[in-house]
């Protein structure tokens, strides 16, 4: 009986972490994380502290969490009538607003602390401010008025890329601005592709997605005008800026090249859903690729195995 009591007491405990972990919509922060990990790496020329890493991507993810879970407070009204979202903790009754709203506050005061403590001021107060301006610029104030919501409001998901490189320099610089560009770049090819398989969903609750205000056909065309910028703005990593090298550049390339050929293709297809989807998981490995690349052309290694291959090449000539 009492063995009974004590694991049915443990199964509810571990539904509540359950909820309160998927408040914080946490697949999405992994890819956030990438990002500043690859703004990081460019900024300490491929020699990370591995401390001053851990402590950024911890109160990058706290950060993270407690914007999501704010959304999730505000949202619930219309996370409730669509399909897509009406499982999630709040709209299914197994998280309260206010319980929800305590929570967040907790993780953005750890966040807060973590960062200005352990890696400096600025970085604490970007990824604070990346909290305040996905509440009230893109949740509040964009998402239900104007299908720009994502164009403007995709500047929050850009920031945990200033975040990373203001934790390792204490400043900010054009490299940094450039990659929280590519990411702001990225973000409307990200959700549009995903928002024309979703749009009757969005039609529904009168949130004005793009696709549901101007159509498919102006969709594919804005997101085909993006990827080219994106892909564009990847390779001024390399020149102008010099911050990466020719590993990165290649891979920019390459991934660059099968992004614009998946766009295109929408482009081609407007109505045609499994084209579009194809788009949206490839923008997700697009960004995870490409930040990957920035960390491993950074890398001292790297940089020596290029130039006993160039001094080879050299020699031989
Ligand atoms: C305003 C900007 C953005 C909007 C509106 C947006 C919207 C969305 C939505 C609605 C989903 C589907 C998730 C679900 O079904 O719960 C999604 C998935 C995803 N997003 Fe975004 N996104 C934005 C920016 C970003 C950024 C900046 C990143 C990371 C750099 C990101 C990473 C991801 C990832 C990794 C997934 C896939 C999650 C999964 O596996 O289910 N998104 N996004
Ligand atoms: C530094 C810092 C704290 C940055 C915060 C960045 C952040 C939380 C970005 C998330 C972007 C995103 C996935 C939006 C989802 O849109 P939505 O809420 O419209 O999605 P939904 O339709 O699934 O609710």
């Amino acid at each position: 009986m009492i063995e009974t009591n004590v694991s049915r007491h443990h199964e509810t405990f571990l539904q509540v972490i359950q909820s309160y972990y998927q408040l914080t919509k946490p697949r999405i922060i992994p890819l956030l994380l990438i990002t500043t990990a690859g703004s990081m790496w460019i900024a300490a020329k491929g020699e990370v502290d591995p401390l001053l890493l851990l402590v950024t991507l911890t109160g990058g993810t706290l950060a993270a969490a407690s914007a999501q879970t704010i959304n999730c407070v505000y949202d619930r009204d219309i996370d409730y009538d669509m399909e897509r979202t009406r499982h999630r903790p709040i709209p299914s009754g197994k998280v309260q607003p206010r319980d929800a709203l305590i929570f967040a506050i907790a993780l953005a005061t750890i966040s807060f602390t973590l960062l200005a403590v352990f890696a400096n001021l600025l970085a604490a107060l970007l990824a604070f401010s990346g909290i305040v301006f996905y509440i009230l610029v893109y949740t509040h104030w964009l998402k239900r008025h104007t299908p720009q919501n994502i164009v403007v409001g995709g500047a929050a998901g850009a920031i945990p890329a200033l975040v990373g490189w203001a934790a390792v320099t204490g400043t900010l610089s054009w490299s940094a601005w450039l990659i929280f560009a590519i990411v702001f770049l990225w973000t409307p090819p990200h959700f549009w592709a995903l928002a024309l398989m979703i749009k009757d969903d969005y039609a529904k609750v009168g949130i004005p997605m793009l696709p549901v205000i101007e159509g498919t056909t102006a969709t594919v065309k804005q997101i085909w005008y993006y990827t080219l910028v994106t892909v564009f703005a990847t390779v001024l990593l390399v020149y102008p800026l010099g911050a990466s090298g020719i590993l990165y550049a290649a891979i920019a390339l390459i991934l660059g090249g099968l992004f614009i050929h998946k766009s295109w293709r929408l482009l081609q297809n407007p109505e045609d859903r499994a084209v579009a989807k194809e788009l949206f998981l490839f923008s997700i490995s697009y960004m995870m690729l490409l930040c990957l690349g920035m960390v491993v052309d950074s890398l001292p290694v790297t940089h020596n195995l290029i130039s006993a291959v160039s001094n080879h090449l050299h020699f031989i000539g």
